[in-house]
């Protein structure tokens, strides 16, 4: 630990969300800044532990939770929370779930002066009144939101794109494979190879490595993808002006195929997949046939004012179909002053590791 961060004053950080992203960032939490920051509060979707007074280790804090016996509220979470910001704390929220109704509570986290850090990409791609709310409130007490890893998982793509824009550059188009689940499936699904796994299997694989969605259907819909799109083009004026329609706006393809679209359970719905691989293997062989693999783009186009969440086909030497492993994301930011030559980030885009850094750089960054 660096000698600057040794001697910052600690900050009071709650933990809602305990499950591969929230789990792995308790943990480098308790690794890596056990005296800097305070965990005073964790909450799974079943129990909740007031953790003020506690001794949290990366080996007892799960069983600490789990035999709390006590029910989450997060009224009263934020209105204990409140009560520490308003005696001087810097406290901040950390939201590890895919919730709708957390979400749903930033701007009276915000008002009551508590700073939000969250991958969850819920209420950044929700419709502008919510995003409204969250500007508005934050500016009003000052609190922060920094929400890096709903863009890209720990990549910096939020913060190049915030960069780019408050220099002065003038953004003209953002493109790339935005998905770690739909990088990991196409990456092995389709290759400049005939033939390949079956599309289930791929799927299978990217769920077990636990890139997707909690719902899987919620990567293979485009959803996520079009969420993305969402929030980079909030951060960008050009588009922000009138803010930018939700994600349900953006021009999305679905891979989801109809007879699966009502099912909720993941489960379920991976269990029903291998029915349509033949489906899949057929659109594989027509790219392969015309020399190209498959691959599933996010586009913010600030010029042509277009968003899309879609499928390609790219040529064997194309970069997409070359430079990507794994579940690699790569954005490339077309701007006037990088020319022809975009400046592109690229990278693992998914998996607990990697996304549980993005948020904890969140959280160094607000101290
Ligand atoms: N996994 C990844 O690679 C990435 C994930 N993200 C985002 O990070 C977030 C977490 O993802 P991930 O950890 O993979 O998902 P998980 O499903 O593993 O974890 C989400 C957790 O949130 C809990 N939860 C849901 N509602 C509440 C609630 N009201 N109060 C407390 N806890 C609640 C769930 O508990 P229970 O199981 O009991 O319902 C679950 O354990 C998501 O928003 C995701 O989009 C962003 C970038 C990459
Ligand atoms: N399900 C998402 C997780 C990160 O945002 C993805 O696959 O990219
Ligand atoms: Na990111």
């Amino acid at each position: 630990m660096s000698p600057a961060v040794a001697a910052a004053p600690k900050c009071l950080v709650a933990v809602i969300g305990v499950g591969l992203v929230g789990t792995e960032f308790v943990n480098q939490i308790l690794t890596h800044l056990p005296s800097f920051v305070k965990i005073v509060a964790l909450s799974s979707s079943k129990t909740w532990l007031n953790s003020s007074n506690a001794d949290l280790t990366p080996a007892n804090w799960r069983s600490a939770l789990s035999t709390s016996g006590i029910k989450p509220d997060l009224n009263t979470l934020l209105s204990q929370l409140s009560e520490k910001a308003k005696q001087g704390h810097k406290v901040v929220v950390v939201d590890n779930t895919s919730s709708d109704a957390v979400a749903a509570l930033y701007p009276q986290f915000l008002k009551e002066g508590l700073n939000v850090i969250t991958p969850n990409k819920r209420a950044f791609s929700a419709d502008q009144s919510l995003y409204r709310e969250i500007v508005e409130s934050s500016q009003l007490s000052g609190a922060r939101f920094l929400n890096e890893s709903t863009v890209g998982a720990g990549l910096p793509v939020i913060s190049t794109l915030k960069d780019l824009v408050a220099t002065g550059d003038k953004v003209k188009k953002v493109e790339g494979v935005f998905s770690g689940t739909m990088s990991y499936i196409f990456n092995n699904f389709s290759t400049s190879q005939a033939g390949g796994p079956s599309f289930s299997s791929v799927v299978t694989i990217a769920r077990e490595k636990g890139y997707t969605e909690p719902h899987p259907a919620d990567d293979l819909n485009g959803a996520d993808v079009a969420r993305k799109v969402t929030i980079l083009s909030r951060c960008i004026p050009a588009l922000a002006s009138g803010l930018p329609r939700g994600y349900k706006d953006v021009n999305t393809t679905s891979l989801v195929p109809s007879q699966l679209a009502e099912i909720t359970s993941g489960d379920e719905f991976i269990a029903r997949l291998p029915e349509f691989d033949n489906h899949f293997a057929s659109m594989r062989k027509t790219a392969h046939d015309k020399q190209k693999v498959i691959r599933y783009v996010g586009v913010v186009d600030v010029d042509k004012g277009e968003m899309k969440a879609s499928v390609e086909n790219y040529p064997f030497d194309h970069p997409f179909a070359t430079a990507l492993g794994g579940s690699d994301n790569i954005f490339m930011f077309h701007t006037e002053r990088y020319g022809a030559r975009p400046l592109i980030v690229q990278g693992a885009g998914a998996g607990a590791a990697v996304t549980a850094m993005g948020v904890l750089s969140d959280l160094l960054k607000l101290l």
